[in-house]
């Protein structure tokens, strides 16, 4: 019997797919870096019975309308802004995500881009990289405290209360802004439910943890900047559209916020003469969010996991529903 045909849009470590080559052909792009080309992917999809994608491929009804015998897609990711899922469902095809597994992680870096922007740790590695380092000196350097300040963080899912969890341990203030109320996270993280608005006017700290969708795409805006206090920074860690970049940029320029935590941008990899680079008080990640070796590697397995129980018949862990 022929194998079913999995394809994968980026290299994966040979170790990790090994396994499952005795049973499926399978087929990777021929660049861990470099996204496939489009082309390809469309020609690719014609053939396969599974594709693993990543957040950087446009998978859309063009794309999904090749799929002749595709079953799955499984997004090397828990965000699936880039999927429409509404298209694959009217095709009978499964999407799955990686819940779960990159929470802890996600929010660790999410904490620690805080940090290094509440505490310019970027700035203060430069200044000793860069020889500037004459003296210590009362003021030098100076950031803002973290303990016991106001944390807002907009998007109480996974990450949210992780996040939150964390905050808890510099005895913060946890506010938090979702769709709908979470009385868990109120009750086993201390957290208080506040407005958008609210959450803006009140928060030293605003934290953007929510998905991409119509709803929360440029939510957070020039009005989002001028409501916020001038001493607050601005961490987003979910994605770059949420944000309208020109607004933030006039906001930090304008002193509307102290600073910002990016680790997405709308449009990525971010030119590296975009307006935001060059603003000290901005600390930029390349969407490094996950970025652990054991949680990539989780997030991998996670996929090929969800292939083969959709491939052998039976529901898949996580199928974005
Ligand atoms: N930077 C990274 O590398 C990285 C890593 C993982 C996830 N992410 C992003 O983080 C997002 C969150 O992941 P998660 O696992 O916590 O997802 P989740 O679904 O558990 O949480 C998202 C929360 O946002 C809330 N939400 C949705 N629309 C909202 C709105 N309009 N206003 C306020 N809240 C709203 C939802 O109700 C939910 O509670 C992902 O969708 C992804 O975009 C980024
Ligand atoms: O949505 C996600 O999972 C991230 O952006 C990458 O881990």
């Amino acid at each position: 019997m022929k194998k079913p045909y999995i394809f994968i849009t980026r290299t994966l470590p040979e170790e990790i797919i090994a396994p499952f080559r005795a049973n499926w052909d399978i087929q990777m792009w021929d660049s861990e870096e470099k996204p496939v080309d489009r082309t390809i992917l469309i020609q690719e999809t014609a053939k396969a019975d599974a594709l693993i994608t990543m957040l950087s491929d446009r998978i859309d009804e063009q794309l999904l309308e090749q799929g002749a015998q595709l079953k799955v897609i499984a997004n090397l990711a828990v965000g699936f802004d880039n999927i429409d899922v509404k298209a694959a469902q009217k095709k009978g095809i499964i999407v799955t995500n990686t819940p779960d597994v990159l929470t802890e992680t996600t929010a660790d870096l999410t904490f620690g881009l805080l940090m290094a922007t509440a505490r310019r740790f970027i700035e203060a590695s430069d200044h000793i990289r860069n020889g500037n380092w004459e003296n210590w000196a009362p003021l030098l350097l100076a950031g803002l405290d973290i303990h016991h300040k106001t944390i807002g963080i907009v998007g109480m899912g996974r990450i949210g209360r992780a996040v939150a969890h964390r905050a808890q341990g510099f005895h913060m203030n946890v506010l938090y802004h979702n769709r709908s109320r979470d009385t868990e996270a109120e009750s086993a993280l201390g957290a208080t439910y506040v407005s958008f608005e609210e959450l803006l006017q009140q928060s030293d700290f605003v934290v953007c943890l929510a998905p991409f969708t119509e709803e929360t795409a440029g939510m957070f805006n020039a009005k989002a900047f001028q409501t916020m206090k001038s001493s607050a920074m601005f961490i987003n860690a979910s994605r770059g559209a949420n944000v309208v970049e020109e607004d933030l940029y006039e906001a930090l320029v304008a002193g509307d916020i102290a600073g910002a935590g990016l680790d997405v941008f709308t449009k990525e990899p971010i030119a590296n003469d975009h307006p935001l680079l060059t603003l000290k008080q901005v600390v930029a990640l390349p969407h490094i969010g996950s970025a652990s070796v054991e949680t990539r590697q989780a997030m991998m397995h996670l996929c090929l996991e969800n292939i083969n129980l959709v491939l052998s018949g039976q529901q898949p862990k996580t199928e974005v529903k």
